[in-house]
Order: C-alpha cells, then structure tokens, then sequence
C-alpha cells in the first residue's frame, strides 16, 4: 500500500497544526511522526487514516493487486477512495475506545467479522499471545489500563490489512507489555506500512523514516519558502 499526501494541510478554526507536507507512505517501512505535546501528532495520523478531512491537499491511497479486499481488477496497483480507505488501514490509538460490555473473546470474535483476521492466525492464538487466556471471558470494562491497551494493540496488529497506525502504542504498558509491542511488530509487522505517532522514543525505535511534525508548523512552512 502506498499513501502520499499532497500539500496535506489540517487547521481547526484559524490554527494550523500543520501545512505543505509532501510526503509518500510506502509498505515495508515503518514511519513515526514525532513531536511534543499538542503539536498535531495524532490529527495528522487521523488525517492519513482518513478519519478526519484535511483543510487542504489531499492524501491518495494506492493498493496493489494483491491487497484487494473487494473487486478484481487487472491493474497491477488501484487507486482507493479516501471513504473507502478504512477498509486497508488499522488504528490503535487513546481516544478509540474499546467495546467495554463484551467480553476479549466475544470482541474478538466481533471485530473479525468487520475486518478478518491475519492468515493462519486464529482468536486463542492471539489471547495466548497477548497473556490474556485467564482473562478471555471478563468483561473488557474490569481490565486495567495496561490489559486493555493490549487489546487495542491487537485488534489493529491482527487486522489483515496493509496499513497499521499506531498512535501512542505504549501507553500503560508496563515492560513486559512494551517487550510484547516490540515482538508483535518483529512478527507482523514485516511488509506492512506502520506508521507510529509519539514522542517517546522507544515506541518508534525501530522506525527507519521519521517525521517531525514541528517543520510543517506554519512559521517553519513559512521560511522554507
Ligand atoms: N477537534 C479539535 N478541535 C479543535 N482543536 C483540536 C481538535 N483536535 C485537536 N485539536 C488541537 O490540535 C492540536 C494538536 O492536537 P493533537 O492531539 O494532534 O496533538 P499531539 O501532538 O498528538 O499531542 P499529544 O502528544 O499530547 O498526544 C492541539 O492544540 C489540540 O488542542
């Protein structure tokens, strides 16, 4: 999957939180968009999911052949319309929130009907995985912070889907929590887009490309031109 954004631009009322970023998103790269507190991290991840509509430019999402999910086409790569763009893409992040009623097993269970899992990778191997097999029947609601943020982990990791964003993956995760983060992206993360936003530098280690979102501030914009 490739995403390029095309002098993506997001304000929200007179404020730009960010503006003229040209920037291309390629599978088997891994990406972190850094930068301090309030400074648009998580709008740009949003606005690269296609959750939230930029101010100005655009981003295009190109899928190849292979990665489909609906259609059959001869061309080796398919241009995706950005309503549809949600199908190739996972988000674990904060503010998403959990279906607290349900139990891990039944929210699993849930979650792949909208969108499968990974091949050969079944609903046990993934509560085993996570160390969540003595908890896979209590309601997600009485997990604490760390169990959740877990599960929102890999609800966006086991998603078979091209594209996974990560927005402050580590959040409440206690060391072994953040040793599974690191293996979950060693074992599935090969071949995919990965895009983590954060500005704690062991969430994004293994990131090749980073983005620093302070140099589309419109100042800085303002003085590269
Ligand atoms: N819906 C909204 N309406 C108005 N302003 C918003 C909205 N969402 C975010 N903002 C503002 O946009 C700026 C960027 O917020 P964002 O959450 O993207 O920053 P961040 O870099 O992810 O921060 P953090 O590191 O604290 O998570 C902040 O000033 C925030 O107040």
């Amino acid at each position: 999957m490739k995403i390029s954004l095309i002098n993506a631009g997001k304000r929200f009322n007179r404020d730009w939180i960010f503006r003229n970023i040209n920037q291309e998103f390629i599978s088997g790269t891994a990406y972190a968009i850094t930068g301090p507190n309030g400074s648009g991290k998580s709008t740009l991840l949003q606005a690269i999911g296609g959750a939230i509509m930029m101010s100005e430019g655009k981003a295009n999402y190109t899928i190849a052949n292979s990665q489909l999910a609906i259609g059959n086409t001869n061309a080796i790569e398919k241009e995706i319309e950005v309503d549809n763009a949600f199908r190739y893409i996972s988000i674990a992040a904060p503010y998403l929130e959990l279906i607290e009623e349900m139990t891990l097993l039944e929210m699993l269970e849930f979650h792949a009907q909208f969108k499968p899992l990974i091949p050969l990778t079944t609903i046990p191997d993934i509560i085993s995985i996570l160390g969540l097999k003595a908890a896979a029947n209590k309601q997600i609601r009485f997990y604490s912070s760390g169990m959740k943020q877990r599960v929102k982990l890999a609800q966006a990791i086991f998603s078979d889907v091209p594209c996974v964003l990560l927005d402050e993956p580590c959040t409440n995760l206690d060391a072994v929590g953040i040793e599974l983060y690191h293996q979950l992206i060693r074992d599935y993360g090969n071949n995919r887009l990965i895009i983590v936003s954060s500005n704690d530098p062991q969430e994004y280690s293994f990131c090749r490309e980073k983005i620093n979102i302070t140099d589309f501030k419109t100042a800085n914009v303002k003085r590269q031109t």
